[in-house]
């Protein structure tokens, strides 16, 4: 893993988390060493930093078959270029990085070295992430089931053409930043009507993880019906509801979705 910050880390510890079979070591780079001295308590896991040894990155990828980047878009061209002649003959490269496109990868890595691209979430770390891959170039039916297998360790995972990454991105790779948006707005909420902080934050929390658990529990019903079993008829969420969808949901989510996707295409443009 090249680049472990939050998101390679989420993965890591994924990987590494009590009960989860990791089979192979994992050797992992970081830029700062303090990062890569708290990497190298994990199991299994050997951390370099650039800040102490500059090949890091180069001696990291010898002789390894799976090569995950999770540096910053723009870092990651730069980082190609700089491991490419090092890659072992047919590795695979995985990018997590948002906007970057497949091609672009590939322009970077000398000819078969295969490339998928993902975008994965942080709940990885518990291993209830959501990861989207795509095939890049090169990525033929072992890439994609040795990239399938990884992401399936730390959570679900779809294939879907690249054309639909940067959407995922929004809806699933972002979506934990959205998720905890609206648990901040709810716990101001009921602060704002009086309730301590404490209270406020626990009992959102546990809202947030029972009604959640719910939908896992009974997909018949879904969301919409489960919604509806708490609205009584002329009762005090009916009220609420209404408050809530006069500021137009949908087209708000749709928008915000909109403007991640648009970023997207600028980081695709190395903007
Ligand atoms: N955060 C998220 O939820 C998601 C992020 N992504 C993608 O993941 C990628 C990383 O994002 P995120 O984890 O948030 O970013 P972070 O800043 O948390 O992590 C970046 C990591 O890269 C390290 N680093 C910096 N330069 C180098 C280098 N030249 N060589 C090796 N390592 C280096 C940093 O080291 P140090 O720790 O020492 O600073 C850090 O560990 C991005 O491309 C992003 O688009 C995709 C999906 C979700
Ligand atoms: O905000 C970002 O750019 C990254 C990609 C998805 C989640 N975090």
């Amino acid at each position: 893993m090249l680049g472990t910050g939050n998101m390679n880390g989420a993965i890591l510890a994924g990987l590494t988390r009590p009960g989860s079979a990791l089979a192979d070591p994992v050797r992992v780079t970081t830029r700062s060493q303090s990062s890569a001295d708290a990497l190298s308590q994990r199991p299994g896991v050997t951390a370099a930093a650039l800040e102490s040894n500059p090949d890091a990155n180069r001696e990291a990828v010898r002789g390894a078959g799976l090569v995950i980047v999770g540096v910053k878009p723009a870092m990651v061209p730069d980082l190609l270029d700089d491991i490419a002649a090092d890659l072992e003959p047919g590795a695979l490269v995985i990018s997590i990085a948002a906007g970057l496109e497949t091609k672009t990868i590939a322009a970077h890595l000398p000819a078969g070295i295969r490339v998928v691209r993902a975008m994965p979430n942080t709940p990885a770390t518990l291993g209830l992430g959501v990861t989207a891959i795509c095939a890049g170039p090169g990525a033929d039916a072992e890439a994609m089931a040795l990239a399938h297998e990884v992401f399936a360790s730390v959570g679900q995972v779809v294939e879907l053409p690249e054309a639909d990454i940067p959407t995922m991105g929004a809806l699933t790779g972002s979506g934990p930043a959205h998720v905890y948006l609206l648990i901040e707005r709810m716990i101001e909420a009921g602060q704002a009507l009086g309730l301590d902080a404490e209270t406020a934050t626990e009992s959102v929390v546990q809202t947030f993880r029972g009604a959640v658990e719910m939908v896992v529990a009974d997909p018949d019903a879904g969301p919409a019906e489960l919604r509806r079993r708490v609205t009584s008829p002329n009762g005090t969420t009916e009220r609420s509801i209404a408050v809530l969808e006069d500021a137009q949901l949908a087209d708000l989510f749709t928008r915000s979705l909109r403007a991640n996707v648009r970023r997207s295409e600028e980081l695709a443009a190395g903007a």
